[in-house]
């Protein structure tokens, strides 16, 4: 028996409001399976699966090597982002790409006659790989590590490499797992500390350390291979623009093996999306493809008739966003990833909700509401993975995270972009802020996937296509008043401590 109760989702979001994730609440539904059989695997585009709806931001202050590796691994996919030369951008799709392993040091080569006149010579590699013409490509003769080097009694630590060097000859393959790397440090014996990693082509292309491998077996356990692409390799996607040198750009991305692009812009609903998504189909037919961003159904439609893949939502509705607030345009978030999603659908389109994800509630709301992945800046910005150093801010460990549009990184990138041709006024639509030390997204972001699957099962959906077929017939939802909103949240307490796993 079907009971008048709660709103259905046509109905709620017709009403004039914009509603954001929030202001709505689910009805549960019934739960009939275990939380264990909730499967999140998903799709990225038409053609590019994933095995969790996570997807991290083309931000300068998200996703460069270390992140799409790290997204990648877990079964997500992380987007480049592109405000740096075309060449730079390239060689994070690559290293992200090079090996399976979730980890990233940027290792240094040295022959064995150079000298290491002080630790600056480490950069931000945990060791220095000692190859006999000192670069990655030719054969691997030893290393010395950070600590290793300090140790040293001083008269030893200016003489040559070879005089000190740990002797290491072998390396892990570059699509070795943890497994793999764990049996060859128990075969190597307790005095070596790390671990070579060749590329495809047998040069050198990392490092990994016997302590992250330890860290990372503390961690939730990795499931699958991560996402792999047709190559063997892990998936990595890069965002461009549209501007003519975007084609440029796109040529590097796509010989470096970039798997998806992403046409970043605020409103993709313009001419130059429109003609570049034409350009790219045309030349590149096999790349994937992300159009956005969008908010409305006419915005979407004429970018899934132009050609896309996959279409990325939202506008204004990022921490870091000030557009709505500048140019009075976009939308609530949750109104918008339910109206996108329900003409997207019917092209068979995945929709990307972008923007507005502070917890595991949102990225359920985002999913059921007809989303196929969510994308994260300011969720991820604070983890080890992301680009840049901690700092000490009111005692507190931060990472600076900055909008793509804010004065600091619009003077960083490329002008043009932001000034239009003809005029020299810079307008922000973004602020420069930071966020707080997360630790690693291997092992936060497990835990938050565990929460969302929990989530599914209260809703009765143990898919996402359960959960897509649920807002099409039984699912219903409220607004919340506001003061229903607090007391959805923790209230009454004289102190409390909130630790979410
Ligand atoms: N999701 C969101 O709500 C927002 C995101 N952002 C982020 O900030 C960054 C910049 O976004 P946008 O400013 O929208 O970048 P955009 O590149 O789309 O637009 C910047 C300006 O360049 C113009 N333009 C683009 N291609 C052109 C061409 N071929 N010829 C002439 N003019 C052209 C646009 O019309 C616009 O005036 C992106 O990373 C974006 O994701 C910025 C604002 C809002
Ligand atoms: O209005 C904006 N001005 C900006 O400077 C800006 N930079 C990024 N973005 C968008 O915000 C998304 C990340 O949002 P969250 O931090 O909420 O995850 C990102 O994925 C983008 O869609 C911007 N929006
Ligand atoms: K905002």
């Amino acid at each position: 028996m079907e009971f008048e109760d709660g709103f259905k989702p046509e109905n709620l979001f017709r009403q004039g409001y914009s509603y954001t994730y929030d202001d709505v609440i689910f009805l549960p539904g019934y739960i009939g399976f275990p939380v264990d059989k909730v499967d999140l695997s998903t799709k990225l585009t038409r053609n590019i699966s994933l095995s969790i709806p996570c997807v991290s931001s083309p931000m300068d202050t998200v996703t460069e090597s270390s992140m799409a590796r790290a997204m990648a691994a877990l079964g997500g996919i992380g987007i480049i982002h592109s405000n740096c030369p075309p060449d730079e951008q390239a060689a994070h799709v690559r290293a992200a790409k090079a090996h399976r392993f979730p980890i990233l040091s940027n290792p240094i080569f040295r022959s064995p006659s150079d000298r290491i006149s002080s630790l600056d010579d480490f950069a931000t590699s945990p060791c220095i790989l000692v190859t006999q013409s000192g670069d990655s490509k030719s054969k691997l003769i030893g290393y010395i590590s950070q600590f290793q080097w300090m140790e040293l009694p001083d008269g030893s630590k200016e003489a040559p490499l070879a005089d000190y060097m740990v002797s290491s000859v072998d390396f892990v393959g570059w699509d070795s797992d943890l497994s793999q790397i764990v049996e060859y440090f128990d075969a190597k014996g307790p005095k070596v500390d790390f671990a070579p990693v060749a590329g495809r082509s047998g040069e050198i292309v990392d490092v990994v350390a016997r302590a992250d491998v330890e860290t990372l077996r503390g961690y939730p356990r990795l499931l699958g291979g991560g996402s792999v692409g047709p190559d063997g390799e892990l998936m990595v996607g890069a965002a461009i623009g549209t501007r003519e040198s975007d084609k440029v750009r796109l040529e590097h991305l796509v010989k470096a093996g970039a798997n998806v692009v992403v046409l970043d812009s605020s409103q993709g609903n313009s001419i130059y999306q429109i003609e570049m998504i034409k350009y790219i189909k045309r030349t590149y037919p096999e790349l994937d493809l992300i159009g956005g961003n969008v908010v409305t159904m006419s915005q979407a439609d004429n970018l899934i008739k132009a050609g896309v893949d996959g279409l990325r939502v939202g506008m204004g509705s990022g921490s870091i966003c000030t557009t709505q607030e500048v140019c009075a345009v976009g939308r609530g978030q949750a109104t918008a990833v339910y109206k996108v999603s329900s003409i997207a659908s019917q092209s068979k389109v995945p929709v990307i909700a972008d923007g507005g994800i502070s917890n595991s509630g949102h990225i359920v709301k985002a999913l059921t509401l007809g989303a196929s992945t969510v994308m994260m800046g300011s969720f991820l910005a604070g983890s080890s993975e992301s680009p840049g150093a901690y700092m000490v801010q009111d005692g507190r460990r931060v990472k600076k995270y900055r909008g793509m549009g804010s004065l600091e990184a619009m003077t960083k990138g490329s002008d043009a972009r932001y000034l239009g041709d003809t005029t020299k006024l810079k307008i922000a639509q973004g602020v420069v802020g930071a966020v707080a030390d997360k630790g690693s997204v291997l092992k936060f972001v497990p835990y938050t996937v565990q929460a969302v699957k929990q989530g599914l099962q209260d809703l009765g959906a143990a898919s996402l296509q359960d959960a897509h077929d649920l807002l099409k017939s039984t699912l219903r939802l409220e607004v919340r008043t506001g003061a229903a909103q607090v007391e959805g949240g923790v209230h009454g307490l004289v102190s409390y401590e909130k630790k979410p796993f």
